[in-house]
């Protein structure tokens, strides 16, 4: 028996980027939370305490913090892709590069009924997600880009039911017509090769168009779906997705069931006719689906972390 360094993989974690936009009088804002991550062959610097291969992640820092000036961010995939080649090109050891962005909201302020030109509220809503894989040196690489959605909430107060389930004897749970649907989503869509190759981001495709378009279709499916089952709509809502937005090859879901339980009033002699829920925060039922196209060859390594 031996005992080997069986994987690794190392980078600069959560670098918290907020790149101003100031040529104009209204100025623009993008807030991101940046990760690193590189591979390849460091396994002297663990073996060995080798470090003449890697990297300094001080150094990945200073190059995420450098090109949010030098080559702006025109589009948070752009500049993923950017950083992902950068590191896979320029630095010798380094054979894929992974690049994971946060990107979080603010909303213009609003004073006296005008936007306000260089003050923002932050907006609660959505978590935009970017996550880029370079491997391969130049002539032979591969890019694959993932985008998504974090802590996405949506609730239906109707249009839900969940019922002709297999029952065995410990289930306990009462067949119902109507109840309230909520999930916090979890969502990422991986784009066709073929359009990083052909448009790079850049030319010809609108990664923020086409996010708002595939937000646009989840929040369709989960509104109007009559639904049977939370698994029945993000079927829907991947398969919306990729119909709304063909350069999406790929969609993974992960719906936690936010479960909304009737509060017994009948105790108290009062009627409750759907009105009064406990929202329940655990345990979840926790849904998930991947839905592809199969005209586009899977990609694992666009999904590994
Ligand atoms: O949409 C649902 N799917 C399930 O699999 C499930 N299981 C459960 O108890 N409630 C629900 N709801």
């Amino acid at each position: 028996m031996a005992i080997v360094l069986a994987g690794h993989q190392y980078g600069k974690a959560e670098n918290r980027v907020v790149r101003f936009q100031r040529d104009t009088p209204r100025h623009e804002i993008v807030d991101l939370n940046v990760t690193s991550t590189l591979r390849g062959d460091f396994a002297d610097a663990y073996l060995t305490g080798d470090q003449t291969k890697v990297l300094p992640t001080d150094t990945q820092k200073n190059v995420i913090y450098a090109f949010a000036k030098e080559k702006g961010i025109t589009s948070v995939e752009r500049y993923a892709l950017d950083l992902a080649r950068h590191f896979v090109d320029r630095t010798g050891p380094v054979t894929a590069a992974r690049i994971d962005v946060d990107v979080y909201p603010w909303t213009r302020a609003r004073v006296a009924g005008e936007e306000h030109d260089h003050t923002w509220t932050r907006s609660g809503s959505e978590v935009r997600t970017v996550a880029v894989t370079v491997s391969g040196k130049r002539g032979a690489q591969e890019a694959h880009v993932v985008a998504g959605l974090k802590e996405f909430t949506v609730l239906k107060s109707t249009g839900s039911s969940f019922r002709d389930f297999l029952v065995d004897e410990y289930t306990t749970l009462t067949p119902t017509d109507d109840r309230v649907m909520a999930t916090s989503l979890v969502a990422s869509w991986r784009y066709d090769p073929a359009v990083i190759d052909a448009g790079d981001f850049g030319a010809g495709f609108d990664p923020d168009a086409a996010y708002e378009a595939v937000k646009g279709a989840f929040v369709t499916q989960f509104a109007t779906l009559p639904s049977l089952a939370l698994q029945q709509t993000l079927w829907h809502m991947g398969r919306a997705a990729i119909e709304t937005v063909p350069e999406v090859a790929e969609v993974r879901l992960a719906a936690p069931n936010k479960h909304h339980f009737l509060y017994d009033l009948q105790r108290f002699g009062t009627e409750n006719a759907g009105e009064v829920f406990h929202a329940d925060d655990r345990p979840y039922g926790l849904i998930q689906a991947v839905v592809a196209r199969d005209d586009v060859p899977p990609a694992p390594a666009a999904w590994e972390r």
